[in-house]
């Protein structure tokens, strides 16, 4: 018997190039890419700006079709946006005009529930963030870590197989970050989504992810690949931590006339 667990999520990148038509021509946003998320991961992608990152998630959302290869979801082609798939954005994307809980409940509006089974998804999802005393609250009366978690409650009311995070946390002091990593970390083991997230914040990407995905400069392509299988919490202060000597690498990949100058 096929066990259906198994294909939860996996996402296959096969061979996709991506180009958008502009007044100056055709620009190859994403050269040929072929990689696989396995179901559950949780994968950062990070690259210089422009290379192509975003991009990546969008087809993976559906919003953008590659102009070559394929893109599958548990072995379907991905035609366009689904419910199965989840994104979230620096920008909270809220609806103003609606309290905490009804943007949670927007999300529902499509799975044709009952109001008393949306209100109770709704408001256990904003308990899961920390945010259930807050639920009538409307986005302006919430802070920037607050308005995220409302959109992280969103997303994950709706289970989704696939969460698509496009730098979620750029736009957070440090340290409500710090809060927000415990926060989606937690809820991701919970629901076992498989997780792209994009980040410009190596430690970021080290402290979160089982894999980072480097990618080079645009057109972008990935450039080296890291399996993490540090124990989490990680921290990023000890000497002798091998994710110290993979930040440098790292770093090293997308800054090298800086690392060039400071070994002069
Ligand atoms: N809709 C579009 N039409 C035309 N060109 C686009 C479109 N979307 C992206 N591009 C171009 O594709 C390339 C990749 O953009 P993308 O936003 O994916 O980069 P990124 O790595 O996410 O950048 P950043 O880190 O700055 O957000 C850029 O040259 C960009 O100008």
């Amino acid at each position: 018997m096929t066990d259906t667990t198994q294909s939860r999520g996996r996402v296959e990148i096969d061979d996709v190039v991506i180009r958008f038509k502009g007044k100056q021509g055709t620009v190859t946003a994403l050269e040929r890419t072929s990689h696989v998320l396995e179901p559950g991961t949780f994968t950062s992608l990070i690259g210089p700006s422009g290379c192509g990152k975003s991009t990546l998630m969008n087809a993976i959302a559906g919003f953008v079709t590659p102009a070559e290869g394929a893109l599958r979801l548990d072995g379907k082609p991905i035609t366009g946006p689904s419910p199965e798939v989840g994104v979230i954005f620096q920008q909270y994307a809220l609806f103003p005009w609606f309290t905490a809980l009804n943007n949670v409940r927007f999300g529902l509006k499509q799975f044709g529930l009952s109001k008393r089974e949306e209100i109770d998804r709704a408001r256990a999802a904003l308990d899961e963030v920390g945010l259930a005393a807050h639920a009538d609250k409307y986005p302006q009366q919430l802070s920037g870590g607050m308005k995220q978690r409302v959109a992280i409650a969103r997303t994950f009311a709706v289970e989704p197989k696939v969460l698509l995070m496009d730098e979620p946390f750029g736009a957070l002091d440090a340290q409500t970050r710090l809060v927000m990593h415990d926060l989606l970390l937690g809820i991701w083991r919970k629901h076992k989504a498989t997780v792209l997230f994009v980040t410009h914040d190596v430690d970021e990407a080290l402290l979160l992810s089982d894999h980072v995905q480097v990618m080079s400069q645009a057109p972008g392509r990935l450039i080296r690949h890291y399996h993490l299988t540090q124990e989490r919490p990680r921290a990023l202060s000890r000497s002798g931590n091998e994710l110290l000597e993979i930040r440098d690498e790292i770093l090293g990949l997308l800054h090298p006339k800086t690392m060039l100058a400071d070994t002069l």
